[in-house]
């Protein structure tokens, strides 16, 4: 008797496209072909102004190209992920789940947006609609914030360490004289809620934390420059009835852009992989 798969499993090569082509999306361009699980990136879905630059980074990866989200719902993705930046979940994710498409998301603090949220769960829970799926980013931890909050989390810490150079362009700008600094300096202090929307290229693992944790007003963030760094440190300090944890990480940026670590891209590349797999462990 032949047996077939009771999963609406796309067929042998599944259709994978890119929101966006910045230093994410080309590592896990580059990375994912050398899996055993045949997966590889076809698409990406850039801005309609962007330029030579972009058409030259696609054509060396050999992905199609569109710069519309009609004419990606035309190419009939099996997968979307995004890999652009809060304004892309934002503008893109609802209608891409409306439509069916399963969506991957990096740029997690978007979903600080209580309405935006309520949008994306909308979506992916309507007539047809696809699955969110939200990486896990450049932090780890999660399942312990996830399976320990099951009976009650009192405090969950987070605390940001990255380069000056990984903060410029950012409000720390306004807080500290990066450029002068001699040691490591907190320039910020508060919750996810506001380090997610005041940090977007920086501070997507503060989301990721409260979203699986004690909530985004509920989780305490520091953010600090140190000269000293070489990459980029992340620490989740967690404590309920389950007891106490702590998870500290020291991140290799990724070569093209020293704000996003190459982790979070490494967690994109799983999380794609996961979602075609019938068994994960
Ligand atoms: N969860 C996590 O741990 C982490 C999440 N991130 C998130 O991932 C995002 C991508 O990171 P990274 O690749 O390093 O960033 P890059 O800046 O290198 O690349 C992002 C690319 O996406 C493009 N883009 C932005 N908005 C859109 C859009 N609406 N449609 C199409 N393309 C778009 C940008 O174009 P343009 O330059 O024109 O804006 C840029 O080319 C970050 O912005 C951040 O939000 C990053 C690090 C860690
Ligand atoms: O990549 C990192 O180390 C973290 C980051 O930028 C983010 O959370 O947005």
């Amino acid at each position: 008797m032949t047996r077939t798969d009771p999963v609406s499993a796309p067929a042998a090569s599944p259709r994978i496209a890119v929101i966006g082509l910045g230093a994410m999306s080309r590592s896990l361009a580059r990375a994912l072909p050398r899996g055993a699980e045949g997966l590889r990136i076809g698409a990406a879905l850039v801005r309609p102004g962007s330029g030579a630059e972009v058409e030259a980074a696609a054509a060396a990866a050999g992905l199609e190209l569109f710069r519309d989200l009609a004419d990606l719902l035309a190419w009939a993705p099996d997968l979307v992920v995004e890999c652009a930046g809060h304004g892309a979940v934002r503008d893109l994710a609802p209608g891409l789940l409306e439509a069916g498409v399963p969506v991957v998301v990096v740029s997690i603090g978007a979903l600080g947006d209580a309405d935006l949220r309520g949008r994306l769960e909308a979506a992916a829970a309507g007539p047809g609609g696809g699955r969110l799926t939200v990486a896990s980013g450049a932090i780890g931890g999660l399942d312990i914030l996830r399976t320990g909050g099951r009976a009650g989390l009192s405090r969950v810490v987070y605390r940001g360490v990255k380069p000056p150079a990984a903060w410029k362009g950012t409000p720390a700008e306004d807080a500290v004289d990066l450029d002068a600094l001699t040691e490591p300096t907190v320039f910020f202090e508060g919750d996810a809620a506001e380090a997610s929307a005041r940090f977007p290229k920086n501070a997507n693992v503060t989301a990721a934390v409260a979203l699986a944790g004690i909530g985004f007003t509920g989780t305490r963030v520091s953010l600090i420059a140190d000269p000293t760094a070489a990459g980029n440190r992340h620490e989740v300090e967690g404590e309920g009835a389950f007891g106490t944890f702590r998870v500290a990480l020291s991140n290799v940026p990724l070569p093209d852009n020293p704000k996003t670590s190459w982790l979070a891209a490494l967690s994109v590349e799983e999380a794609v992989v996961r979602h075609f797999q019938s068994v994960s462990y």
